[in-house]
């Protein structure tokens, strides 16, 4: 996250942090968001078959041990099927994956509430996005966790030309864009965290795609896949997985 600030520790409880082996270490790669005991939801970009993942939940600084903190081998993993990685604005970028065995709740982990189907926002809607990603364009990723205050843009906005034009469809939410604030590499797959009405906090995001001109680049806000255009598919894979 660029120009955000420290999240007071856990008060994000449903998000994780995706790491896979490299050479024997394990490294940060991807943002997610716990949806159920055995459940995290992640951007399908984040996914390569050929690694071996882990997914930590319960976590604030990633390079301290932390009580209350666990990390869990994922059984399974699942990619939506009409994600295509030649191109992100294709759009489905979203992945399910199924933990080896179930989180225990507390007051460091926490379920992420899916939004409505359909559920579409208001422009300049205030969201937030959170995520340990780069501080800055080809920066270092954050050791804590970040949480960057991100109006929406709604799709009027974001497609216009010198926005994000056609690269933007109606399945994604687009946030931020001043040329300040902006999700970077790393947060990838992680939530935009949206308070809806009734004061509960839903993933209304996940985190998707930046300018390949810069994270923090004006009138190219980032853009996530919008949750609630999947619920079916969320509901679909969760029955018969
Ligand atoms: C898509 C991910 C690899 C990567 N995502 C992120 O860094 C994330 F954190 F914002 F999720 C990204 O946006 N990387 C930049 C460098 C990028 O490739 N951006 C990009 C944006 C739009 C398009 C388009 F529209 F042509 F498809 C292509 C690439």
């Amino acid at each position: 996250v660029v120009n955000g600030v420290e999240a007071r520790p856990h008060s994000w409880p449903w998000q994780i942090s995706l790491q896979y082996d490299k050479d024997g270490e394990w490294r940060h790669t991807c943002g997610g968001s716990l949806i159920a005991s055995n459940w995290v939801m992640t951007a399908a970009h984040c996914i390569n078959s050929k690694l071996s993942y882990r997914v930590f939940v319960g976590k604030h600084d990633l390079v301290e041990e932390e009580a209350g903190s666990q990390a869990i081998r994922p059984e399974k993993i699942i990619v939506h099927e009409k994600w295509n990685p030649i191109f992100v604005a294709f759009g489905n970028d979203i992945a399910l994956i199924k933990l080896s065995q179930p989180v225990s709740v507390s007051d460091q982990v926490q379920f992420g509430c899916i939004p409505p189907a359909g559920t579409v926002l208001p422009n300049l809607y205030p969201c937030y996005i959170t995520g340990w990603g780069r501080l800055s364009t080809g920066g270092p990723i954050a050791d804590k966790l970040q949480q960057a205050l991100m109006p929406l843009a709604d799709h009027a906005t974001c497609s216009q030309p010198d926005w994000w034009g056609i690269a933007v469809r109606e399945t994604m939410v687009c946030a931020g864009g001043d040329g300040i604030v902006a999700g970077c590499n790393g947060d990838s797959g992680g939530p935009l965290n949206c308070k809806n009405s009734e004061g509960v906090w839903e993933v209304h995001g996940v985190t998707s795609f930046v300018s390949a001109l810069g994270c923090n680049y004006e009138k190219k806000p980032t853009v996530f896949t919008r949750v609630s255009a999947f619920n079916d598919w969320i509901d679909q894979v969760m029955m018969n997985n």
